[in-house]
């Protein structure tokens, strides 16, 4: 595997006696979305600030595109580009004065400045309001330009802090699109800090959830959800057209079934539980045993359950 472009070691912040950061051992590859998940205090945001360079650690290290975020953090903010949950723009200015402004912060030549401006308007959507006071934006609208904001230096590493805030559900839906395509196709790294854990579902190919200052899990959404429900690794809910009278005269038949476990019967309604994915086994059953099945679904489990869970064992710790 190649190196990680974000390497995390030991990291550990300490404000007194609050460990902010607890010992965070983490490895993100290029072109990877990677969602930050936890409460408030959990520790995300001195974790963000440890990796640009602008807090030190009190241990451990902090690595980007192979630099160290401590003793090299001007490299590391080129590679970087990071938009706070918090976005501000000057106001009596046009989208594209604001960005030819950042685009002058970060060195950017003159002459490409403007060709530069226009294709991250482009790549967000914004290039018919390119020419308008940003005075005018929506919430939605901004949040795009905060984006092309950090887009125009050809960062490698996009780092966005709660990034759906306050945006109505279609421009969620919209942004989150945005940002899973730009990571495709350019093969841009995204660490994404968020409570809003539907949105970090929807986008993020591996989720870490932190609690005070220790980061409890990381990994897809399939493997948290089968270390977490091992035991009811898989629900299969069977609907009928008709319903079943109790006693269910092939109950204990179906219970022979491989990897059944558990059976319960509710009208048209059949919940199963399996120690393994034997949807097309169940349905068989029930088709040769002459019912008509109207409906199967198989239950996944939401990054909701997934979170409250490691939640309430972090509470128990
Ligand atoms: N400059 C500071 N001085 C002292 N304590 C701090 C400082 N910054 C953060 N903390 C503490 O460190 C802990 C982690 O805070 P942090 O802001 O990193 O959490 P967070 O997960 O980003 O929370 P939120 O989601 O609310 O932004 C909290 O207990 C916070 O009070």
């Amino acid at each position: 595997m190649e190196n990680p472009i974000i390497e995390l070691r030991g990291l550990t912040k300490c404000y007194g006696s609050v460990k902010a950061v607890d010992d965070l051992n983490l490895n993100i590859q290029k072109g990877e979305i990677f969602g930050l998940l936890g409460p408030n205090g959990a520790g995300k945001t001195t974790t963000i600030l440890m990796m640009l360079g602008l807090t030190d650690p009190t241990s451990g290290t902090a690595h980007v595109c192979g630099y160290n975020a401590t003793t090299s953090p001007i490299p590391v903010k080129r590679k970087i580009g990071y938009m706070p949950d918090s976005l501000g723009f000057y106001d009596g200015m046009t989208a594209l004065e604001n960005l030819i402004y950042i685009g002058e912060l970060n060195g950017i030549s003159d002459s490409e400045i403007k060709d530069r401006a226009r294709n991250v308007m482009r790549m967000v959507g914004l290039e018919n309001e390119i020419d308008k006071k940003t005075s005018t934006y929506s919430r939605g609208m901004k949040q795009r330009l905060g984006l092309a904001d950090v887009l125009i230096k050809q960062p490698d590493v996009l780092i966005l802090d709660e990034p759906t805030l306050g945006i109505d559900p279609s421009g969620v839906k919209e942004f989150l699109g945005l940002i899973r395509r730009l990571s495709r196709q350019q093969g841009l790294t995204v660490l994404l800090s968020s409570h809003h854990l539907h949105h970090v579902q929807q986008v993020c190919d591996r989720v870490g959830i932190f609690v005070k200052g220790k980061l409890l899990v990381e990994g897809n959404m399939d493997t948290l959800s089968k270390n977490l429900f091992e035991e009811k690794a898989f629900e299969v809910s069977v609907l009928l057209r008709n319903s079943l009278a109790l006693p269910w005269e092939y109950e204990s038949e179906f219970l022979q079934l491989n990897g059944i476990k558990q059976v319960a019967v509710d009208g048209q309604q059949i919940a199963v539980t399996s120690s393994h994915d034997n949807t097309p086994e169940i349905v068989k059953f029930f088709v040769l045993k002459g019912y008509e099945v109207v409906g199967v679904q198989r239950k996944e489990h939401a990054l909701d359950d997934i979170y409250q869970k490691y939640f309430e064992k972090s509470l128990n710790l």
